[in-house]
């Protein structure tokens, strides 16, 4: 499955138990020996009462993470056309938060994506005392200057001029693996386009460049909104299409708004 070519492997562990280790999803991921993914999403019964499923995340390098907002989207639609869940709106728990989805009849997903946190430790990011503010200063670039944000997995957003001429590719892998960061972060580059707009491209911890990023779109949309240049209902045009994201401010949560797209279905020798 993908969103907005942000692609997926999806193992219904419900149907289909089956554990895998770090290294048999490194090779599942490859895309010229195994099926080849961004992510891989694991479907599996729900450890808190107030939850219909739970929903594990893995990077392509096998890691294992606390959110993925594409993800939830085809989680939602694979859901109710396998008929595993009835009706929508389906809650649903990852390793850190519970999301409430909503699905409507042409195929779009909208998911409660909780409440942004802006505070350091969520990352979490250790900011160096030499650097006021969110700054780094990184080798081959200098000094950085950026936001910090969680929507349950790590995000810095850096505003660009455009961002078709941003150094995903080079400043990405920098910022992504930096020591500020223990745990690594997502890097979204975002060009402010208009109060109602932006661009916005993602390197992603544990995939590298996305062509969509759904939680980093939220977490984009909340940094601007937090710096007072959005207004609270934005279109965020990545390289794959485009997301609806709404944020009413502190206290209520990210509202994402996009497709979900089945490719195909198979068995894999494991
Ligand atoms: N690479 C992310 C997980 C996938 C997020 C992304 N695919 C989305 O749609 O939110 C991380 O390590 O936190």
């Amino acid at each position: 499955m993908h969103g907005l070519g942000n692609d997926f492997m999806v193992i219904d562990q419900i149907s289909h138990p089956v554990e895998l280790s770090a290294e048999q999803i490194r090779s599942l991921g490859d895309r010229h020996r195994g099926v080849g993914f961004d992510q891989l999403l694991i479907i599996a019964p729900p450890t808190r009462p107030d939850a219909d499923f739970s929903y594990r995340i893995f990077n392509a390098d096998g890691s294992e993470v606390e959110h993925c907002g594409n993800g939830a989207r085809c989680f939602a639609r694979y859901v109710l056309m396998r008929g595993l869940a009835a009706r929508s709106p389906i809650r649903v728990q990852t390793r850190n938060r519970l999301l409430e989805l909503h699905t409507d009849d042409n195929a779009r997903v909208s998911v409660d994506m909780g409440e942004p946190d802006f505070a350091p430790a969520s990352l979490p990011f250790v900011a160096d005392t030499r650097q006021p503010g969110y700054q780094l200063n990184v080798e081959s670039y200098g000094t950085v200057d950026f936001q910090a944000v969680s929507m349950g997995n790590p995000h810095i957003v850096l505003t660009v001029a455009d961002a078709n001429t941003a150094p995903v590719g080079s400043l990405g892998p920098e910022l992504y693996s930096h020591a500020a960061f223990p745990q690594g972060v997502n890097v979204g580059f975002m060009q402010i386009v208009d109060r109602d707009t932006i661009r916005l491209r993602v390197f992603e911890r544990g995939a590298g460049e996305t062509e969509a990023c759904g939680t980093g779109a939220c977490a984009a949309v909340a940094c601007g909104i937090q710096a007072g240049l959005l207004n609270t209902r934005v279109r965020a045009v990545l390289t794959g299409g485009d997301l609806t994201i709404e944020w009413a401010g502190a206290g209520q949560p990210v509202i994402m708004t996009g497709p979900a797209t089945t490719v195909f279905e198979g068995s894999v020798l494991i």
